[in-house]
């Protein structure tokens, strides 16, 4: 009798079985089926007769087998053949097991060395696998077992509990089996433990070998030679269901040798030797092989690669080496391609009939006749594209800045807007203009051109006082101004600093100037005379050179700390002129390009008038130009105008004040231009000096009391050379000089600590209506020593504030040389008050 011990739990008697059995069960199992013998050793295994379950041990007892292990063992069954052959292998136990109660397969070993040694060592039984796996393999049909009188019957029994209990009982002959036949089929037990599995659809081995019985026995084909497709392993696997399939796949880690062989065969290993059908997509479309071939398009012709299979081995030979970068350097024009054309006298000469035509559709384009000097746009050629209506793009630059690392001014603080110091704001609220106001009346058409009231006095429009509105409005100048250097931008701001070679230091254009276009605004901070005096004889009693403007209403700019205009040099011819305005009630002085447009590179200059009043303060004038004065002196006389008529003050008059004053002024200056005796007046004191404007003549005689006469004075005060300062014994100290001259009045500045005179001059240029175009007339007392032209007296070398002197080699009949003495220039321009 078997123990209840004896029974391991129906889970682990599979599992060992499943797990424990020898790697060679399969083997033999594997011998047992149908599958060809690939060796000497197979060929005797299955030579031999005696039947592998032979070998089997005789099956013990069920009776102790609880039935809910079986039912569950069966259930196993039910989903893999192989726990079925577990299960039946679990519960074979011999009778030497049933001595000694130990059911493992290692005593069923123990059992088979019992048997005679004759006996062929059994081996595990296996049913249901040897049977899938023939067929599996697809080689089931070989029966070679079968013709050498294996008896397919058997193997087919073992797969069922009665048939391997059975075939046990018969086949063991050397062991008392205490057998319990069990005669339910899996399929019923199955039934019975009401089980979920089913075992519909799967074949009774009994019923397999009885159909097969029945079938007349047809004569064995080979699988390959068959052409029925042999079912693969994979095939079989995946009609297992999960579980199955994870059993199975126990056991086959158990039936290596076997499964060795059968990875010979292709059907195995699942290689499908049928020819592989390609087929040829080509831009989602399919290419039937067979269709006839479609003659070469270009485009076929385009990729033939033999065309450039040269190149590409050239390509490849070619070793490429790192070329410097060169750096791009910009280039820059200085002139306009076209810029200095004359426009053709005929314009349509050239031009087809229909052009012509066209052309005498555009009044505008026919009447150019002016010569190009601003624009550098393409003239006659635009002509054509202007006629078109296209839109053209200019070939070239207009900017043309000076490369980077020129020598710039130290000691130079950049002020870009007028600031009153001191007094000066209280000061200049207090004049009377700066309550007078001008209205201009101009109309739309006029556009506050030439004949906008403001623009005469010198007042820019503004929303306040402009009759057309800031789109028509051409009386903006400063606005302008603003606009275009806002952005910043060396165009736009259009000017930079040079240094020259004898004048120190000067200003260029880095781009065209339109005539009378603002270029720059003069600013710096705005003194008042006491102020202009104090530093002077503190501040700036050092410095070479001083950049001091009469301004108005008896300021002064001091451009020391101010804008880049103040570097702009004196010519005898100059490009340019600086104009006072009034602007929203200020006073801002301006530098305008002259009645030539200004070209890019050109060197702006202004006239300075600078009036020495005493030849001894004459400096040499190193403008260049061909009618050069020779010194920085004032402007030759002028014609003297016309006198206005009772009408035109009369209509001045309806303007505002400022503009009768003026224009009174005017007339006071050309009566007094009669009288050139200049006087030397010696000043009380500096303040005399810079207050600079006398009124020397009665305006009442001139205007029969209308008003005073203002001279607007614009002075720009350079005092130079530093080593003066230290010569007070040669040059006297502070000397202030009041010269009265037919011109303008003329201030001087010295040195010495008690001014001696002021030179003092009467404006004799008649003044015209103040226009845009106006510069102001400059005046000027220089240094006491400088030399006059006519003298022989070497060059004498002032120093400036760069250290580098220009020549001045004016003859002076003054011992004293230009070096030792202070410059002063003062730009004077009438003024009415
Ligand atoms: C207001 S500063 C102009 C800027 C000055 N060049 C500088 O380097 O600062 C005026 C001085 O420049 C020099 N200067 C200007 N124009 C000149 C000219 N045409 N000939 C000789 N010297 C001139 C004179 O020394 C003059 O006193």
């Amino acid at each position: 009798m078997q123990s209840p011990a004896s029974l391991s739990p129906p889970r682990d008697l599979s599992s060992e079985a499943s797990f424990g059995a020898p790697a060679d069960t399969f083997s033999n199992v594997a011998s047992l089926s149908s599958t060809p013998p690939t060796t000497v050793a197979d060929d005797a295994s299955l030579a031999s007769d005696t039947p592998k379950n032979d070998g089997i041990v005789p099956i013990g007892s069920m009776d102790d087998v609880t039935e809910p292990a079986i039912v569950e063992e069966q259930s196993e069954v039910a989903d893999s053949i192989v726990i079925t052959t577990a299960t039946t292998e679990t519960f074979t136990i011999s009778a030497e097991s049933a001595e000694s109660p130990t059911v493992t397969r290692t005593q069923t070993a123990e059992s088979a060395h019992s048997t005679p040694a004759s006996e062929r060592t059994r081996r595990p039984r296996l049913s249901a696998p040897i049977y899938n796996l023939a067929r599996l393999a697809g080689t089931a049909m070989h029966g070679k077992r079968r013709t050498k009188g294996d008896e397919i019957t058997d193997r087919k029994r073992r797969t069922s509990f009665s048939s391997t209990l059975d075939a046990s009982a018969e086949g063991n002959d050397g062991t008392e089996t205490t057998t319990k036949t069990t005669t339910t089929p899996v399929k019923d037990t199955i039934h019975a433990s009401d089980s979920k599995f089913s075992m519909r659809g799967t074949k009774s081995p009994k019923s397999a070998v009885s159909k097969k019985r029945e079938e007349p026995s047809a004569k064995r084909i080979a699988t390959r030679a068959s052409g029925l497709e042999a079912e693969t392993l994979a095939h079989k696997l995946s009609s297992l269901g999960k579980r199955g399939r994870k059993t199975f796949e126990k056991g086959v880690t158990k039936m290596t040798r076997e499964l060795r062989r059968l990875q010979d065969t292709n059907e195995f290993s699942g290689i499908d030797t049928r020819p592989v059908l390609y087929t040829t997509w080509v831009n989602g479309k399919y290419v039937d092989p067979s269709a006839p071939e479609e003659p070469p398009t270009k485009k076929v012709k385009v990729q033939d690669d033999s065309a450039y299979d040269v190149p590409e081995m050239e390509e490849e030979s070619i070793v490429e080496e790192p070329v410097p970068k060169k750096r791009c350097v910009k280039k820059w024009l200085d002139r306009g391609l076209y810029a200095g054309q004359e426009a053709p006298t005929d314009i349509f000469k050239g031009l087809t009939a229909v052009e012509k035509k066209k052309l005498a559709q555009f009044p505008e384009l026919t009447q150019i006749t002016k010569v190009n000097k601003t624009l550098p746009a393409p003239m006659f050629f635009g002509l054509c594209m202007l006629m078109e209506g296209r839109d053209f793009k200019l070939p070239f630059d207009l900017c043309n800045p000076l490369p980077p690392g020129q020598p710039k001014p130290d000691e130079w603080r950049k002020m870009t807007k007028n600031r009153f110091v001191g007094d000066a704001a209280a000061y200049w609220k207090k004049t009377p203009h700066f309550k007078d106001q001008s209205k201009c009346v101009c109309t739309p058409e006029d556009g506050c051109g030439e004949t906008c009231q403001n623009r005469i006095m010198l007042y820019e429009c503004d929303s306040t006082n402009c009759n057309v509105g800031d789109n028509l409005c051409q009386n903006r100048a400063f606005a302008r101004l603003q606009e275009r250097t806002k952005a910043g931008g060396k165009y736009r701001v259009g000017v930079e600093v040079i240094k020259t070679s004898d004048r120190g230091y000067g200003i260029r254009a880095n781009r065209c100037f339109q005539a009378n276009q603002i270029i720059m605004e003069y600013t710096g901070e705005i003194i008042t005379e006491e102020e202009c005096d104090r530093r002077m004889n503190e501040k700036y009693k050092d410095n070479q050179c001083y950049y001091l403007m009469s301004f108005d209403q008896n300021m002064i700019i001091d451009a020391t700390t101010g804008s880049i205009a103040r570097f702009v040099n004196h010519s005898c011819q100059p490009n340019c002129r600086m104009v006072k305005w009034i602007v929203s009630g200020q006073p801002r002085m301006a530098l305008f390009a002259g009645d030539r447009d200004i070209m890019t590179s050109d060197e702006l200059t202004y006239d300075y008038n600078f009036d020495p009043f005493s030849a001894k303060n004459v400096q040499r004038c190193l403008c260049g130009s061909s009618n050069c004065r020779g010194v920085l002196g004032p402007k030759p006389k002028e014609v003297k105008p016309p006198k206005p008529s009772k009408e035109e003050l009369a209509k001045l008059a309806k303007g505002s004040k400022r503009k009768l004053k003026e224009a009174l002024g005017e007339l006071e200056a050309a009566e007094a231009s009669t009288t050139k005796k200049r006087k030397i007046k010696t000043p009380a004191g500096i303040k005399a000096l810079a207050t600079g404007v006398k009124r020397t003549t009665s305006l009442k005689a001139a205007t029969k009391g209308a008003a005073m006469v203002i001279k607007r004075s614009v002075s720009t005060i350079s005092v130079s050379t530093k080593a003066a300062l230290g010569k007070k014994d040669k040059a006297p100290a502070k000397k202030i000089s009041k010269v009265t001259k037919s011109k303008s009045v003329i201030k001087s500045y010295g040195k010495t600590a008690s001014p001696t005179k002021v030179a003092k001059a009467k404006h004799t240029t008649p003044k015209k209506m103040p226009s845009a175009k106006a510069s102001p007339s400059i005046t000027a007392a220089t240094t006491e020593n400088a030399k006059t032209s006519k003298g022989k007296s070497p060059k004498a070398t002032t120093p400036t504030r760069a250290g580098s002197r220009r020549n001045s080699a004016v003859s002076s009949p003054s011992p004293r040389k230009a070096i030792d003495l202070p410059r002063i220039r003062l730009v004077n321009s009438p003024r009415v008050a």
